[in-house]
């Protein structure tokens, strides 16, 4: 007699998440993202995890983590530093043997989760940033063995360029403050109960330059709703339907403001002169570094490591809220020519070639949402252009061009920031200094001198670009 056939086991999305250290039982799927299935977005936190990221790798790779512990507790700094001191040269010098001497940690099993591979990322952007930044501005940059080869692998895994990106510093650079939960609380994060947990600076200054696109990105989750929202009403597309995309795009552009205003509260706690000179540098990519050095990676093409590929240059930026995968979201919904053309490979470093690739540079799933959004075969644009022809629905017309206008307006807004955290710091440091010529340029001078962003672009040019390309995007009807 033939055994009985056992009984299925319950669908894997209704498992609890398996504990973020121990990963899920063998066979199981890793659930460890809310839905990594579908696109690891949470309709109440957006990008954002609901839970915080790991703040701590397993036992097994520790020698990372308090690597990583030093060189912030020791309060590095950065190699073009003016008043670097040779006890700092010394301090930093025998930071790096360390790193050096550390050993070549397996990987192996790092992908039983996705959260522990983040912090692995994480963890390793960060030593390497401190690695690369506090050498001398005429150093080789080499990247020692015992980083380059697990960062190489653990990127490899995640789909991720081996740099510090806006994931490593906002998404998953999160904790609650600790007057913020109460015992057997797990509450999901807001604007008042997270804080940052990695910093280069531990200045208020940096934490605050974190922790505002962490706010933004927790208010967009509303914009992502209302998109679902428009999306199922695009399906009907009766009036009634259309009556409701006109609100939820009014709605939209509310919310388009709220980011605006929170951008602006960078103001509130982050010193301009502190971003410039203390916190920025640190962020630098191949792109930015001194004398167009370029990094290399140990290991790559030795015996042993074939499996490892060097990075290309289009992999190497430093990072840039343009990672933000809310701001692509919202421009490919809109139809903003610059990210709905998007395909993420197109190549190319300036213009809305650097957006597409920006992407590239965003958790693999959020990337594959914007790739299913861009492909959504009922394209909003197209659709309020069709439906408003001869004067029909004003009111779905007026609603679609609020909402674009409300995000040129947060594109004019963002160039203030800019204005005031990059070229009023770099007027005020004069540009006499070439040691940090690429860091102490005003834009116009930058404009003519190619001066670049921490992502590698022609910052302000470009900038002004994607305002204009969204002004242009306004649908106009006679
Ligand atoms: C002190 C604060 C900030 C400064 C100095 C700043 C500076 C810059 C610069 C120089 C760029 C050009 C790209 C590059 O080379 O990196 C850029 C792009 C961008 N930034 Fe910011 N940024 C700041 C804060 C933010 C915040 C909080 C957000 C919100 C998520 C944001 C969103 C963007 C976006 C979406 C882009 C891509 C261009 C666009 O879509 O218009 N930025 N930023």
């Amino acid at each position: 007699m033939s055994s009985p056939t056992p009984s299925p086991p319950p669908h894997f999305l209704a498992l609890p998440r398996p504990d973020a250290l121990a990963g899920p039982p063998q066979g199981v799927p890793d659930t460890t993202t809310v839905a990594a299935h579908d696109f690891d977005i949470d309709a109440r936190t957006g990008f954002m995890p609901p839970q915080p990221p790991l703040s701590r790798l397993p036992e097994q790779w520790e020698a990372w983590e308090r690597i990583l512990d030093e060189a912030i507790e020791r309060h590095l700094k950065l190699g073009t530093a003016q008043d670097l001191t040779p006890v700092d040269e010394a301090t930093s010098d025998a930071w790096r043997r360390r790193v050096r001497e550390l050993p070549i940690l397996s990987t192996t099993d790092l992908k039983t989760s996705e959260v522990t591979l983040r912090r692995a990322h994480l963890a390793l952007a960060w030593i390497m940033h401190f690695y690369i930044n506090t050498l001398s501005p005429t150093s080789p940059l080499v990247i020692p063995r015992s980083i380059s080869i697990p960062f190489l692998e653990v990127s490899d895994y995640l789909a991720l360029p081996p740099i510090l990106t806006y994931s490593d510093d906002v998404l998953y650079n999160w904790k609650y403050r600790e007057d913020a939960v109460s015992e057997g609380q797990v509450p999901l994060p807001t604007a008042n109960n997270i804080a940052i947990q990695t910093s280069f600076t531990s200045t208020p200054s940096e934490n605050h330059f974190y922790l505002v696109p962490a706010y933004m990105e927790l208010r967009g989750a509303t914009a992502l709703s209302l998109m679902s929202r428009i999306m199922d009403e695009a399906f009907v597309r009766d009036g009634i339907a259309l009556r409701r995309i006109s609100y939820y795009l009014v709605h939209l552009a509310r919310v388009i403001d709220d980011l605006r205003t929170i951008l602006m509260t960078m103001r509130d706690g982050c010193d301009p002169e502190v971003f410039y000179h203390e916190v920025r540098p640190w962020f630098k990519g191949q792109d930015s570094m001194h004398g167009g050095r370029k990094w290399v990676f140990e290991g790559v093409g030795e015996e042993g490591y074939e499996h490892l590929k060097h990075p290309t240059e289009d992999e190497l930026h430093g990072p840039s809220a343009g990672q933000s995968a809310l701001i692509h979201a919202i421009d490919i919904f809109l139809g903003v020519g610059s990210a709905a053309s998007s395909s993420a490979s197109s190549s190319g470093k300036t213009g809305m070639n650097f957006l597409a690739q920006m992407q590239n540079y965003m958790p693999r799933h959020h990337r594959a949402f914007l790739r299913h959004l861009s492909f959504n075969p009922r394209q909003l644009r197209a659709l309020v252009d069709a439906e408003t022809t001869e004067n029909r629905n004003p009111e779905l017309l007026s609603a679609y061009n609020t909402a674009v206008t409300a995000l040129r307006t947060f594109r004019d807004w963002h160039l203030g920031i800019v204005a005031m955290y990059i070229v009023s710091p770099s007027r005020r440091a004069g540009i006499g200094n070439r040691l940090a010529a690429t860091e102490h340029l005003s834009v116009e001078e930058a404009e003519s001198s190619g001066e670049k962003g921490t992502g590698g672009t022609n910052a302000m040019t470009f900038l002004k670009g994607v305002r204009d390309k969204t002004a242009s995007t306004v649908l106009k009807k006679n």
